[in-house]
């Protein structure tokens, strides 16, 4: 076994099973459905804030739910995520759970493929971006760009394309308030077809509300999502889908989650969850 970067995490046999019952089946037992087992999971305060604002890389997970997080994506083939994300953060998205791919293993295996929701390709990334840098050092995959740009910068395309990554385009949908957005199914059903059985979906917030949408929320078989002791303020980067109203016009919850359980996990707590409409 090779040796293991310095920032190679841990994440116990022991504090893995909880988890088994909300993850992809790894016996390869997935329905043989054409959508691809789809987990929502993001980190949010006790304010429901994602972040202190859009730009701002800010960490709520303490350290053994990052490594929870990583452990998560060896278990994905793939993490979506949004441009507002890849903007600020400037993410790596690899695992760094020790025994995959580029820790202290050879070769790529357990790295998912970083997945951006870039409708009119704004991400400005370069050799710098810290994607592409965990990839010339064999401890990253690069990413599949899903873009609504029929023609996208020649350049960008080059250099996505030097380091294996590419952009896939993906039509839109027009949402009943006029918003265009991704079509949900259709980019789950090419992710599948281009061989990622299972993806995970990181955030940020325009991401996971367009989720927790009645179109598109039954597309997630499972949430997990770790809640930190910590309130972040007015300003936040905040999770919260569009109201509900039932046939009186009474205001309902937007969403509820079914089969929910909670663990402690060091200072926070990882709600586990389906999604189910609310009654
Ligand atoms: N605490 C956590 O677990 C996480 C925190 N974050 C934080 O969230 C913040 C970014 O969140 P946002 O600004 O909401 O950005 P975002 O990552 O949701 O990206 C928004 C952009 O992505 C595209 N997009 C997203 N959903 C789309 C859809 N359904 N259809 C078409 N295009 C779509 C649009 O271009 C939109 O402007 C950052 O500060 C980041 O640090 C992000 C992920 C996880
Ligand atoms: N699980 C979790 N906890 C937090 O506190 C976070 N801020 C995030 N953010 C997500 O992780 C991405 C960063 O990943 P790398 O460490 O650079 O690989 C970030 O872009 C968000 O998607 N997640």
């Amino acid at each position: 076994m090779d040796s293991a970067p310095r920032d190679a995490l841990d994440f116990p046999e022991s504090d893995r099973g909880f988890l088994e019952p909300h993850l992809p089946p790894q016996d390869g037992s997935v329905p043989q459905i054409d959508l691809p087992f789809t987990t929502l999971t993001f980190a949010t305060s006790l304010d429901s804030s994602l972040a202190l604002s859009p730009g701002a890389r800010t960490v709520l997970s303490g350290p053994q739910s990052k490594a929870m997080t990583h452990y998560l994506r060896s278990r994905h083939d793939g993490i979506i995520i949004g441009v507002g994300t890849a903007v600020a953060d400037d993410p790596g998205l690899n695992c760094r759970i020790t025994g995959v791919g580029g820790y202290g293993q050879p070769g790529l295996d357990g790295q998912p493929r970083p997945v951006v929701i870039d409708p009119t390709a704004r991400w400005e990334f370069s050799d710098d971006s810290k994607l592409f840098q965990l990839c010339r050092e064999g401890r990253g995959r690069a990413p599949w760009i899903i873009t609504a740009v029929e023609k996208p910068n020649a350049k960008k395309q080059a250099l996505l394309e030097r380091y294996g990554g590419r952009f896939i385009p993906v039509k839109m949908v027009r949402t009943h308030t006029g918003r265009h957005q991704i079509d949900w199914p259709e980019l789950l059903l090419t992710l599948k077809s281009n061989g990622l059985g299972s993806v995970m979906i990181e955030g940020g917030g325009h991401v996971i509300k367009s989720l927790l949408s009645p179109l598109y929320m039954s597309l997630l078989d499972s949430v997990i999502v770790t809640i930190a002791p910590t309130w972040l303020g007015e300003g936040g980067v905040v999770v919260s889908p569009d109201r509900r109203f039932d046939d009186d016009g009474n205001a309902i919850s937007a969403v509820r989650l079914k089969n929910v359980k909670w663990y402690p996990f060091g200072e926070d707590v990882v709600l586990c969850g389906q999604v189910k409409l609310s009654d």
